[in-house]
């Protein structure tokens, strides 16, 4: 349904990335990998259109996007989860999820309650008071109340402490098994082999490997190879 198809990005001269392509197709979910640097946030960028490739092409659901604006993409059912998070910090919990929400979407404010009881529990507090891991769901939370048909997620588990990053992973988990496809940046591989169903690596600019969740966990010179010292 999502298909990157040699990329090339620039940040003014500075040619970032050097003809990526990849797949996520429907119900999967995928993790792109790599080091600090590589270009993975870049990619996510790309295809969410806030950066404009100079070659190369991407296609969702069949329809070239390059040249598309980001609000455009977004509204055909792209949702980006930046690492900035993008939650209004004056808005209570719930107030945020109603901002976002799309009425007779598949994920209406109560469905992600009950995947999030931690907002439900917050649902009056402010965004601004919000833990960490708290601004982390509330930001998935709001994607999904948006009605989206792919979630690309940049690093939703940076920074968290591990009781913080189960729950995400727990939750990221239903968000598979519901069927919506994922593209997920990550640098915590752990999380990355219990959820993932392929894997992509990218060093330079260059996905340099591509494999299933059971080539990805028979090969550990893979990640010695692309991911050691990343963290
Ligand atoms: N806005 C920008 N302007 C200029 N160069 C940038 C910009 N954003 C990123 N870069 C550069 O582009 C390259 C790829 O960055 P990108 O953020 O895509 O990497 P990444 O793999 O996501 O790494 P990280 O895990 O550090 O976020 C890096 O060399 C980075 O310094």
């Amino acid at each position: 349904m999502l298909v990157v198809d040699g990329i090339h990005s620039y940040y003014g001269k500075s040619h970032v990335l050097e003809g990526v392509s990849l797949e996520v197709k429907a119900g999967e979910l995928v993790t792109l990998l790599g080091r600090n640097g590589a270009g993975k946030t870049t990619t996510l960028r790309s295809i969410a259109g806030m950066v404009r490739p100079r070659a190369g092409s991407i296609t969702f659901e069949g329809r070239e996007t390059v040249g598309r604006e980001s609000f455009q993409i977004a509204r055909s059912g792209v949702a980006f989860v930046q690492e900035s998070r993008g939650i209004f910090g004056l808005l209570t919990v719930e107030e945020n999820l109603r901002v976002a929400e799309r009425k007779g979407g598949r994920w209406s404010i109560e469905d992600v309650y009950q995947m999030f009881p931690r907002l439900r529990e917050r649902r009056r507090n402010g965004g601004r008071a919000l833990s960490g891991g708290e601004q982390q769901m509330l930001a998935i939370a709001r994607a999904l109340v948006n009605d989206p048909k792919i979630l690309l997620l940049d690093e939703p588990t940076e920074g968290l402490a591990p009781v913080i990053v189960d729950e995400i992973v727990r939750i990221l988990r239903g968000i598979r098994e519901s069927g919506m496809p994922v593209l997920l940046v990550e640098q915590n591989i752990a999380v990355c082999e219990k959820l993932a169903d392929r894997h992509y690596i990218l060093e330079q600019g260059r996905i340099v490997y591509a494999g299933s969740r059971d080539d990805f966990a028979a090969d550990p010179a893979v990640r010695d190879r692309y991911l050691a010292l990343s963290a």
